[in-house]
């Protein structure tokens, strides 16, 4: 839209609202001839930069005029699941502002399969955090420095119940107190011991906090120079 009075502005509920809602209901009745009508002689349009594509996030669009302004008024009324960011909307003539806040519809997670193990009594992620704040030595480093550099083939040598480690992003761990605490499960924790486990972990959950979780089973930095 190249005009200079072009505006546009979300209509949108809620009390901290009243002007920008009472604004965009005056208008909301207005009616384009020369646009191809529906029922409620609105034209559905999605192309709004926050909306979601999704049929179940479909937003409606108005269009119009008053005098020489045109306008778009997009709904964007919360069909599911939806968050809030506020900002100012201004005509572009430089002429009064109104504050209105948008519903962002944010689009539904994906429902991937889920396979998360029930934890063994004793074995929460509570648990996990109470054990690594009191236990002396969870990496077993007894007494060695935890930023000694690692080849991956003394990593590989960890691969037995008493010891396995494993590679995350370029630190060495020493995972062997961490397995019945996996929300993934042993068999999956598995997978890890003995390589680098990067690429895994972040195909099930690069969204999962390793550094913290395991800070205090860190045994050392991969030494990737051969
Ligand atoms: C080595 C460090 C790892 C840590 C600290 C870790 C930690 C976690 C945590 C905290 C969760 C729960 C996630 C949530 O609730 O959103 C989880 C779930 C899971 N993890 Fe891991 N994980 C590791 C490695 C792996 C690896 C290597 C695999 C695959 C081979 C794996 C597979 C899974 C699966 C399948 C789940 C359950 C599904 C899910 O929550 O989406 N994890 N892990």
């Amino acid at each position: 839209m190249a005009n200079d009075d072009d505006f546009t502005f979300c209509q949108v509920g809620g009390p901290d609202n009243v002007d920008a809602q009472k604004f965009a209901q005056d208008i909301s009745e207005i009616r384009i001839k020369d646009e191809p009508s529906n029922d409620a002689g609105i034209s559905q349009n999605n192309d709004a930069p926050w909306e979601g594509k999704s049929d179940s996030n479909a937003t409606t669009k108005k269009e119009g005029t008053v005098g020489s302004l045109s306008f778009n008024v997009i709904d964007t009324s919360p069909r599911k699941q939806v968050s809030r960011t506020s900002g100012q909307v201004a005509s572009r003539d430089g002429g009064s502002s109104v504050t209105v806040s948008k519903e962002q519809i944010k689009p539904a997670r994906k429902s991937a399969a889920r396979a998360k193990v029930p934890f063994e009594k004793g074995y929460s992620q509570m648990d996990w955090l109470k054990l690594t704040r009191t236990h002396p030595d969870l990496a077993g480093l007894k007494g060695q420095s935890n930023r000694r550099l690692i080849s991956i083939n003394e990593v590989k040598q960890h691969q037995n119940e008493d010891s396995m480690w494993t590679v995350l992003k370029g630190h060495v761990y020493n995972i062997t107190p961490y397995m019945k605490f996996h929300p993934g499960g042993v068999d999956m924790l598995l997978k890890a011991v003995g390589k680098d486990c990067t690429a895994l972990f972040n195909k099930y959950h690069a969204w999962v906090n390793a550094e913290f979780l395991l800070e205090k089973c860190l045994v050392g930095i991969l030494d990737d120079s051969k």
